[in-house]
């Protein structure tokens, strides 16, 4: 632990991390004992049982193994925010604020303006902020949009600074009652009308948005509107480059400067990749370079709003700290969300992630970058190394700023980086910016940069940083979590796999962690296999685990109720519920047989060059019936996915294996518990797990249920399996 007085924040151990490592060992002696039974216990036929069966637990053995990277040494951090501004206020540098949006359907305007007036009215001197908002939807709804929000932003950013508002995000701080101070006549007054103003804001936007086109007689207010004059597509269009507030220009309704505020919609083609978020980013990095180019940037998705103002003096507290060393390259928020149920439904929240391993990565060399919520030093993400960084802004690698030119050269200038051409033959997207190829652009570029010798910290403030929306419903959930999977295991397959990447500068711990993220798909294989081979043999009165009375049933108890135990009580240390926890393993279970093979799927398809995996961007909206449904914690299945299928046929066959066992048992007595009751208590334990499925399927009625004909192909599913399984003499192998 370092602490002086001077000290900007402070780190520290968790005391869990000793705890950890004596179970770990333990743990580790059961495994090998687990091993030491499968192969002193080689069945004489049934090979193929006994190896699939073997197979699967080395793949969970070796899971295992990576996870413990991740409690090795898991740290806290704590800020002093208010000695960074007693001592650096004038010093404090300028950050590039970059907000992505990709689609105003799916991605409703009104939240992106959230999220720009919550950066505008940031506890930061105004004059050193920047706000760019890349718009891949090129569409004129979000620019209607934030162009009504450059104007409301005038009332709202002088009326957060004057009564020091906490919430500065305006639809938070309307709704929520809680930070509504009681403050004097003429603060009532003033939030009164700027609630007013919100509200016609909104219905402007709202209404603009469902109608689908701005009204002409708007067009006159700004002159950007003529960009769309020519009726341009989301996937065919020039770059659009407009200012809608200017610093130095533009001041607030008491005359104060404001942040400036930078719509960006780069050149899109059919016939060029864009890159997707990746691309998008890169483009904002070099059009801020010849606009403000500060020396930090901090990145957010279009529905993450800055819920605590003080989050980039947070990040800051890390960066100017006198002890830190040149190598911090970046400081990741964890992502919070506001649209969770009380025992997170989805397990959206991803607890275990930001609350147990993202401490665990802290402590080993910094966390992954996650693409929202985060601040690099600009030099960082324009690929160079540690030791060429300084706090002032970067001439480096970008090589596009000429010093003092007009506003209208300036923009041209910048209309050009935005260019799909422009990256032709350069290193941008290989070396420079964002990676491309991957998914996951986010865990792939903090990668890199941690390879090139950077370090990163997390920083989890009390009042939650940034909060943005987690999907509401079960298929938005699994799709958004192929993508990851798939997008870690492209890394995984690429010539940047953490198993190899890197060696020289990366720890060996750290990069388990990122193998076990990255290896997320396979984990599929063993997870299917598990769960499906031992209730096939149950059905053909196979076992494949010990019997009740030999010890080495004892051993296969511990190997799993220690492992839960380990698992519940990291959970409810790290805040959760126990309800929280179950729901957790319960989407586990659903993600392991569905997100994860799909996505394994894709890059395999990939790696075959059949396809290519895209970004399918997550949907932020919600129907008012599964709204219901979703905050009583019913699962919504609803649409006819293929996504539902093997997750609903695997509960199917656990189910019908459980209920031929126990009619057996019924039948024979106790034999016939002798060797299938570790059998029966995992199939029982994999129902338990599935029971909102197979309510899904057969029991409810409403407009969330299953879908008839995903019912009817898990059925068909589950016929061919076990005909498959009982018939061929896979027995005989
Ligand atoms: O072609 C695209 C596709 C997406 N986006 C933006 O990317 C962001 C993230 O997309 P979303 O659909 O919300 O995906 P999530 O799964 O919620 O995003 C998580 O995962 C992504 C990587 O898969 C990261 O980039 C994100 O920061 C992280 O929050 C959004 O702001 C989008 O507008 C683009 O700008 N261009
Ligand atoms: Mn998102």
């Amino acid at each position: 632990m370092v602490s002086t007085d001077s000290a900007l924040y402070t780190t520290v151990e968790k005391p869990c991390a000793k705890i950890n490592r004596a179970y770990a060992c333990i743990y580790f002696v059961a495994i090998l004992g687990l091993i030491w039974y499968r192969i002193t216990h080689i069945p004489n036929e049934c090979y193929l049982t006994w190896i699939v069966v073997f197979g699967a637990e080395l793949g969970f053995a070796f899971c295992w193994i990576l996870d413990q990277a991740f409690r090795w040494r898991p740290v806290c951090r704590e800020t002093f925010p208010k000695k960074l501004s007693d001592r650096f206020e004038k010093e404090l540098p300028s950050v590039d604020i970059f907000i992505c949006t990709a689609d105003p359907t799916k991605e409703p305007p009104l939240n992106t303006v959230n999220t720009v007036l919550s950066t505008l009215a940031h506890d930061y001197p105004v004059e050193k902020l920047s706000c760019y908002v890349s718009d891949d939807g090129g569409s004129i709804l979000t620019f209607y949009a934030l162009f009504e929000a450059s104007r409301f932003a005038k009332f709202w950013v002088p009326f957060c600074h004057k009564y020091s508002i906490k919430q500065r995000c305006p639809d938070a701080y309307f709704n929520d009652r809680d930070d509504y101070p009681h403050k004097n006549l003429s603060y009532a007054v003033e939030c009164e009308n700027l609630k007013n103003m919100y509200e016609d804001m909104k219905y402007s936007i709202n209404s603009t948005v469902e109608r689908g086109t701005v009204p002409q007689d708007k067009w006159k207010d700004h002159q950007g509107f003529k960009e769309w004059s020519s009726g341009i597509s989301s996937r065919d269009h020039h770059s659009i480059l407009e200012i809608l507030l200017e610093k130095g220009k533009d001041s607030d309704v008491e005359g104060h400067d404001l942040p400036s505020l930078v719509y960006v919609a780069r050149e899109k083609r059919p016939e060029h990749q864009h890159n997707f978020k990746a691309g998008a980013l890169n483009v904002l990095i070099r059009v801020s370079a010849v606009v403000s180019n500060a020396p930090f940037i901090l990145t957010l998705d279009c529905d993450m709003y800055a819920n605590n103002c003080e989050a980039l003096r947070e990040a800051m507290c890390f960066f100017m700290d006198p002890q830190t060393d040149h190598q911090l390259g970046f400081v990741q928020f964890p992502q919070r969300f506001h649209s969770i149920t009380k025992n997170d439904l989805y397990a959206n929240r991803l607890k275990r992630i930001f609350d147990v391993q993202f401490q665990g990565f802290d402590g080993i060399g910094g966390p992954p970058y996650g693409g929202t919520g985060c601040v690099h030093r600009r030099d960082v993400l324009c690929g160079s190394e540690p030791q060429k960084s300084s706090l002032k802004p970067s001439k480096l690698s970008v090589n596009l700023i000429r010093e003092k030119s007009s506003p209208s050269e300036m923009l041209n200038e910048a209309r050009i980086l935005a260019q799909c051409t422009y990256e032709k033959n350069s290193l941008w997207g290989k070396k420079v910016g964002m990676i491309y190829g991957c998914a996951v652009e986010d865990v792939l570029t903090g990668f890199t940069i941690q390879c090139r010798g950077w370090k990163s910290v997390y920083c989890a403030p009390k009042r939650n940083a940034f909060q943005g929306q987690a999907p509401v419903n079960l298929n938005d959930t699994l799709i958004q979590h192929k993508r990851w999977t798939a997008g870690l295991f492209e890394i995984f397959v690429s010539k940047f796999c953490p198993f190899v990447y890197g060696i020289h500068r990366v720890s060996i711990a750290h990069r388990m962690c990122y193998g076990l993220y990255c290896l997320c798909a396979p984990s599929c294989l063993h997870i299917l296999c598990y769960g499906l081979v031992p209730a096939l043999c149950t059905l053909n009165g196979r076992s494949l685990f010990p019997q009740i009375s030999s010890p080495w049933c004892l051993l296969f108890v511990y190997l799993s109720v220690s492992a839960y135990a380990h698992s519940v009580i990291e959970f409810i240390g790290a805040g959760g519920s126990v309800k929280s926890w179950w729901n957790e393993h319960r989407m586990w279970v659903i993600k392991g047989t569905s997100s994860y093979p799909f996505g394994l799927i894709q890059v395999l398809c990939k790696l075959m060059g059949i396809s290519e995996v895209g970004f399918e961007v997550t949907s932020k909206m919600s129907d008012s019936e599964a709204a219901k449904r979703y905050e009583a914690e019913i699962y919504e299945f609803g649409v006819a996915s293929t996504m539902f299928i093997p997750p609903a046929t695997l509960v199917v066959i656990n189910l019908i294996a459980l209920l031929n066992g126990i009619a057996q048992v019924l039948k024979k007595g106790y034999p016939a518990l002798e060797g299938m009751f570790l059998q029966l208590m995992l199939s029982g334990f994999i129902v338990m797990n599935g029971y909102g499925i197979l309510e899904g399927m057969f029991l409810r009625r409403d407009n969330g249920r299953m879908p008839m004909s995903v019912t009817v192909s898990s059925l068909l599913a589950t016929v061919v399996m076990c005909f498959v399984a009982s018939n061929i003499s896979l027995w005989h192998y």
